[in-house]
């Protein structure tokens, strides 16, 4: 069923749901375009038109072979629509989704792009602020590229800068989606270029991985995580590869690259890619979905009819996006104690197949088991020092006092 949206553009059929709206396949004056049509609550926020149209230079100067470009912005009537560069192809997570782990040269070509389109865009001052599999698409049309991977291209520009307006979120609320928040954002500072370098870094380990670093169970865990807990290495994974991610994963955004520099230096390691089979990394299991220690659930509301999916909450709520995907989550900022960490951390720390993963509940039993058996020994020895030592004092023992086993005798240790 075809609509028009503006007097310029048919929309003709929906290619998807976001939390934030429909995107349909329309048809402009110079062809097909996609047609991102905001939510009638949306539309119909006078503040958000206001932004919309104050953005509207930047968000059409974006113009990058690897950004998908807004070639359009429609005000009309209770229709509020960016008008976008049609991109034929899938997007990253349903390919994601399809194979679970990449091959890490198909994985560094396509982050490789991504760091490209958000190099421009850092140039123009432009802070992407939700980059995420889900983000970034992948042109069929285009040339195959390193590893058999399609030309990728960032989309979405602007639209959480353009949602995020002071009267839906206050300061002190989080707008993202969980796993790719960077560390600064989760403490309340304002989002700058490397909250996108963070998040870029997230999404290119897990496509080697197949899970991110820092994600699963509650929102306010996968925060904390962020903030207190480094990430693990992926078995098997290439040196100067796992460099660069830890330095664009670093809490301090000073210390990670320039969207142009990390760009440059995925291309020079590409050669030492080549023919690298997907990493065999074990999935983590149920047990790494801890809830925060001192995070207050009250302050967590998913949308009513929003069932809990990877922890996450729609940008907008009462939204329901027509995957199954992680979206975005609005949350108060934790306090710092909140931030606190265990001594044995929840994050999904990757490992061999096989092998057990520090800070997991198969190993924090193994702990408590050890601490048992610690313990027990240490009563035995000291019921066995009382003994002897009544019988010392008693003069009833000619043998010396008894071995004392200096390991068993230490004081338990958690
Ligand atoms: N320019 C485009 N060309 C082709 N398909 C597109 C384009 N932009 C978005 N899509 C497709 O439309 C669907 C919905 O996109 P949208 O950006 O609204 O949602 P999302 O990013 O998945 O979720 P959210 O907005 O909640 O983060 C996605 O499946 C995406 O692949």
């Amino acid at each position: 069923m075809a609509r028009n949206i503006g007097s310029r553009y048919t929309a003709h059929q929906i290619l998807g749901r976001g939390s934030a709206g429909t995107v349909w396949l329309g048809e402009g004056p110079e062809g097909p375009v996609a047609i991102k049509l905001l939510r009638e609550d949306l539309a119909s926020d006078q503040e958000l038109v206001g932004r919309f149209v104050q953005e509207r230079t930047a968000l059409l100067g974006l113009v990058h072979p690897h950004v998908v470009a807004v070639r359009d912005l429609v005000v009309d009537g209770n229709d509020l629509a960016l008008v976008m560069t049609l991109v034929r192809g899938t997007d990253l997570r349903t390919r994601l989704d399809r194979e679970r782990r990449l091959a890490p040269e198909a994985a560094v070509a396509i982050i490789a792009d991504v760091a490209d389109g958000l190099a421009a865009a850092h140039k123009a001052h432009v802070v992407h602020r939700d980059v995420k599999p889900e983000n970034i698409l992948l042109d069929m049309e285009g040339p195959l590229g390193p590893g058999g991977a399609h030309p990728a291209l960032l989309t979405d520009f602007g639209v959480a800068k353009l949602i995020d307006t002071p009267r839906r979120t206050k300061a002190t609320k989080i707008i993202g989606t969980p796993d790719y928040l960077a560390p600064e954002i989760v403490e309340g500072l304002p989002p700058r270029a490397a909250v996108d370098i963070y998040a870029l870094a997230t999404v290119l380990y897990e496509l080697l991985a197949g899970f991110t670093p820092f994600g699963g169970g509650h929102p306010g865990a996968v925060l904390r995580r962020h903030v207190t807990e480094t990430v693990v290495p992926l078995p098997g994974i290439p040196e100067e590869l796992w460099q660069l991610l830890v330095q664009c994963l670093a809490k301090a955004p000073a210390s990670r690259l320039r969207a142009s520099e990390l760009a440059a230096r995925l291309r020079d390691l590409l050669p030492l890619l080549a023919g690298i089979p997907p990493l065999e990394v074990d999935e983590p299991g149920p047990e790494e979905s801890d809830q925060p220690a001192a995070y207050d659930e009250q302050q967590y509301t998913p949308a009513a009819e929003e069932p809990r999916r990877r922890g996450a909450v729609p940008l907008v709520p009462g939204s329901a996006p027509d995957s199954n995907r992680d979206t975005h989550t609005s949350m108060r900022v934790p306090a710092p104690d909140e931030l606190a960490g265990g001594p044995l951390g929840t994050a999904r720390a990757p490992r061999a197949p096989g092998r057990p993963r520090p800070g997991s509940a198969r190993n924090k039993a193994a702990a408590v088991r050890k601490r048992r058996i610690t313990l027990g020994v240490a009563a035995l020895a000291l019921c066995a020092a009382v003994v002897v030592g009544g019988l010392l004092a008693t003069g009833g023992g000619d043998d010396g006092p008894a071995p004392q086993d200096s390991e068993n005798s230490a004081p338990a240790t958690p």
